[in-house]
């Protein structure tokens, strides 16, 4: 079964074939897959997973051959393989895949879709799930801004601030890990939203990237002084509402400095995502009495019946000019690992994407 290692970035990579049917059948297309080899132990390292390829069967009636274009990388991949994924299954994700060959009437080939296939090269669909970019998607914006602005980071933006935070104009919004996938658009929508936008992210040039596009004001957290004054000097007054896409320290003391009636969205907490012994905090209960405080997590994947709504409103805004993106592109499928464990690192500006 295991067919030899590959060089690439100067690592070894051990490449596994599965043959899931007779290699003699015609028509065959490999493909290639990563696989959780060893669930995560802190930072996830690429020794943790393993690429594999398979060699797919031939399509039956009501099924499509897919190709992947693009695909995420996200932090939540993190927990969520810890929780829900066991060693030897093919890392969760979505990506942009174009359509090879169609057996299913609902779907041509060579149409683009965004899908749920994991980090894989090509895979077989029954076509549920499959999601066509949204009508009057331009041609010279790039597909990719589907997974990223204009897809599930764009939406975990437009419903955290909008429906959980429901932000008013004239209020002050902060938001951490401000110049990712997420922190970009909810520091964007805010403005459109008539808000002033605090962001706190990890790098100089980061800081002027969130000016550039609109921020009010912007920190280094990993240089400030005292994140208590970076947040006070930025906003003397205090904030009506917080994003909140780190957790650990940074919530312990952005908690402090919420306005009465404030609202914090707990979006994510990738600051703990590697903790292999979880951190104590601050207790929040007497900010959250005193100031009268609504704190409220959510996922995002359960607005999906509004998607439509918020993925239109979303690229009208992009093609407008109003709402800017920036992705961080890495080339080659095999480097998906050092593109994930980037994230934690902060080298991404921006929709972390992998191009095939
Ligand atoms: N609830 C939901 O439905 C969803 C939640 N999420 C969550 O939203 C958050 C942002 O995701 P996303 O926009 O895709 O990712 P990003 O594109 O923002 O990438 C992650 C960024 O997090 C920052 N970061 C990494 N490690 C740390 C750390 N230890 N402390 C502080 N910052 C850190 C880095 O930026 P920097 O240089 O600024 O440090 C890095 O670039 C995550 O927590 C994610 O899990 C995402 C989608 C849906
Ligand atoms: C503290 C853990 C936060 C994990 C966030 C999970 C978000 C899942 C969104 C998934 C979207 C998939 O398309």
């Amino acid at each position: 079964m295991l067919s030899g290692t590959d060089k690439n970035n100067g690592q070894n990579i051990e490449m596994i074939q599965r043959h899931s049917f007779p290699p003699s059948c015609s028509k065959m297309v490999t493909a290639k897959a990563w696989a959780l080899k060893k669930h995560f132990d802190g930072l996830p390292k690429a020794s943790d997973l393993e690429l594999i390829t398979t060699e797919l069967p031939n399509l039956k009636d009501g099924q499509l051959l897919l190709e992947s274009v693009f695909l995420s990388v996200d932090p939540y991949m993190r927990p969520y393989s810890q929780r829900d994924m066991k060693e030897g299954d093919i890392m969760v994700g979505t990506q942009v895949a174009r359509i090879v060959e169609s057996k299913n009437p609902a779907f041509t080939a060579g149409t683009f879709v965004v899908a749920r296939g994991g980090w894989r090269t090509h895979f077989i669909s029954d076509g549920k799930d499959l999601l066509l970019l949204p009508s009057g998607w331009p041609e010279s914006l790039p597909k990719s801004v589907a997974l990223g602005t204009v897809g599930m980071p764009g939406l975990t933006a437009y419903f955290g601030l909008l429906e959980i935070c429901k932000i008013k104009p004239g209020e002050t919004v902060l938001v951490n890990a401000a110049a990712g996938a997420v922190g970009s658009v909810v520091g964007q929508i805010a403005k459109i939203g008539g808000c002033k936008v605090v962001g706190s992210t990890g790098s100089d040039d980061k800081v002027a990237y969130l000016k550039s596009i609109g921020f009010d004001e912007a920190f280094n957290y990993k240089t400030v002084a005292s994140l208590d004054e970076a947040l006070r000097k930025a906003s003397p007054d205090g904030y009506d509402c917080f994003f909140d896409n780190v957790g650990g320290e940074f919530s312990s003391v952005a908690i402090h400095q919420m306005k009465m009636f404030g609202r914090i969205v707990v979006c994510g907490a990738v600051s703990q995502y590697n903790n292999t012994v979880p951190q104590k905090g601050t207790f929040v209960q007497f900010p959250i009495v005193f100031k009268q405080l609504r704190m409220e997590g959510f996922i995002v994947t359960n607005w999906y019946n509004r998607q439509e709504e918020a993925l239109k409103a979303l690229l009208k805004w992009v093609v407008e000019g109003k709402l800017k993106f920036h992705e961080h592109i890495t080339e080659g499928f095999e480097n998906m690992p050092m593109a994930f464990i980037g994230l934690f690192k902060g080298e991404n500006l921006g929709k972390a994407i992998v191009k095939v």
